[in-house]
């Protein structure tokens, strides 16, 4: 096999990267953009020992679940990976793919979307000046070149028209220095963040004026200084042009000041989804101590302090541990107390009797000496809520060796379109 060669062959299967798969000459094929059983025409990009890339040159049998995607430059821009495939397909290969990592498990259908669209509450535009142009959008997928958007299918309209706005405004001398435009929208308390992300501090005052005089939701603008050399988007230093640092979001009835450093879940709907869940498997009473690790601004803990003796919130952003404890008044909640510190760190010091931890850790996961850490404080029951089913089926496997049994994983749509998913896992202590 070479690169450029024709082929005409069947896809048999998808990757957990939404990759199809073909097998010709002995060798798998990586195809993106179809899906599996579709006969296709594919040109070989790429060859190594084992496997080869391929790209798509024409679909000669389309599958039934194959739809037109929404979006113009789906299949350029590496935001999503399924817009071609029907959303109830897409629930069906995300149920798979979690079924697959963990197949001793009892992993149930994921919980989708009525509009898998628009849902998106925060984005991220690269930005690049080229032949005295600016560019703004999207990377295309594996490349730092930019895929110029006019709108994005899974975003808030919110955020596609400040998008638009700045893609207006934004003038060859006010983006010199830009690296990022970073814009959250919070829907249920209409208010938006702009971050001006970069190496040095423009001249913005007439721009920031003329934002919120058009836009009256926009509630703070802030530029946000980053030097750095790797892909790392966000910088350590930062000033505010309008408003505050932070916007308020709301969780269930729970307020949410929310710092443009701290995480939040990107899809508002579905996060209620996954935290009900989680609430669920938790099974709460008032006599309970709840650690919440890996906190953020304190969104899973607060919602389960309502039913709780206290919640110990751990978190290792500082601007997000101020959050969680400013959260914890703004909604009178005053049995919560939250520490700054490695999640890890803070099991391994802990003390005190514990009847149920969340964990909630970012995609690589928990280490094997934090579950061995958690498991010594011997809780009834862990909540374990993970954006990457591969870290989380290598935990569970570890929780078990500790003496937990997984009574059944629950999966979580909150990244419509993509290959994305996220799940609750309730692991009951064994008597
Ligand atoms: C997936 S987010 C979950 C946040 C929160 N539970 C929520 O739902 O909004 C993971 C969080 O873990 C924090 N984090 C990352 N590494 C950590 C560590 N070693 N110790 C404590 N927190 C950490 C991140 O800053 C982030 O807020």
């Amino acid at each position: 096999m070479k690169k450029n060669e024709v082929y005409k062959t069947q896809i048999i299967d998808l990757t957990n990267m939404a990759y199809g798969v073909a097998r010709i000459d002995g060798l798998v094929v990586f195809v993106p953009n179809v899906l599996p059983q579709e006969e296709v025409k594919i040109g070989i990009t790429k060859v190594c020992k084992k496997y080869a890339y391929a790209r798509l040159i024409k679909i000669i049998k389309p599958s039934p679940d194959r739809i037109e995607p929404v979006c113009p430059v789906a299949d350029k821009c590496g935001g999503c990976q399924l817009q071609h495939m029907r959303y109830a397909a897409q629930l069906a290969y995300k149920q798979r793919l979690v079924q697959d990592l963990m197949p001793n498990q009892e992993v149930r259908y994921p919980l989708g979307m009525e509009d898998p669209y628009a849902y998106r509450n925060k984005a991220q535009f690269p930005i690049q000046i080229k032949n005295n142009q600016v560019f703004m959008g999207f990377y295309r997928v594996h490349s730092n070149d930019i895929v110029p958007i006019q709108q994005c299918a899974i975003q808030d309209p919110v955020i596609n028209e400040l998008y638009a706005w700045f893609q207006e405004h934004l003038t060859v001398s006010l983006a010199q220095g830009l690296r990022h435009l970073y814009i959250r929208y919070i829907q249920s308390t209409n208010q938006s963040q702009i971050v001006l992300i970069g190496q040095y501090k423009n001249d913005w005052e007439q721009l920031v004026k003329d934002c919120v005089s058009t836009f009256d939701h926009v509630a703070s603008i802030v530029f946000n200084q980053n030097n750095r050399k790797d892909n790392v988007i966000l910088g350590e230093k930062y000033e505010v042009l309008y408003g505050k640092p932070y916007i308020l979001a709301t969780c269930f009835e729970n307020k949410v000041h929310l710092h443009f450093k701290s995480f939040f879940q990107v899809n508002s709907v579905q996060m209620e989804v996954l935290y009900k869940q989680a609430l669920q498997a938790a099974n709460l009473d008032s006599s309970m101590t709840v650690i919440d690790l890996y906190a953020g601004t304190g969104t899973i803990g607060m919602m389960a302090a309502r039913y709780v003796k206290q919640v110990i919130g751990v978190e290792i952003v500082p601007e997000a541990v101020e959050n969680a404890k400013e959260n914890y008044a703004l909604n009178d909640l005053y049995n919560g107390s939250y520490y700054c510190m490695d999640a890890s760190v803070f099991a391994h010091e802990m003390k005190e009797k514990v009847d149920v931890v969340f964990v909630d850790p970012p995609r690589k996961g928990m280490s094997e000496q934090g579950i061995d850490d958690i498991a010594r404080l011997n809780p009834q029951r862990v909540v374990y809520v993970s954006c990457n089913p591969k870290t989380l089926a290598r935990d569970i496997k570890i929780f078990e060796q500790e003496g937990y049994h997984c009574e059944y994983v629950q999966p979580v749509d909150l990244f419509c379109q993509t290959n994305g998913i996220e799940c609750v896992a309730k692991l009951e202590k064994m008597d």
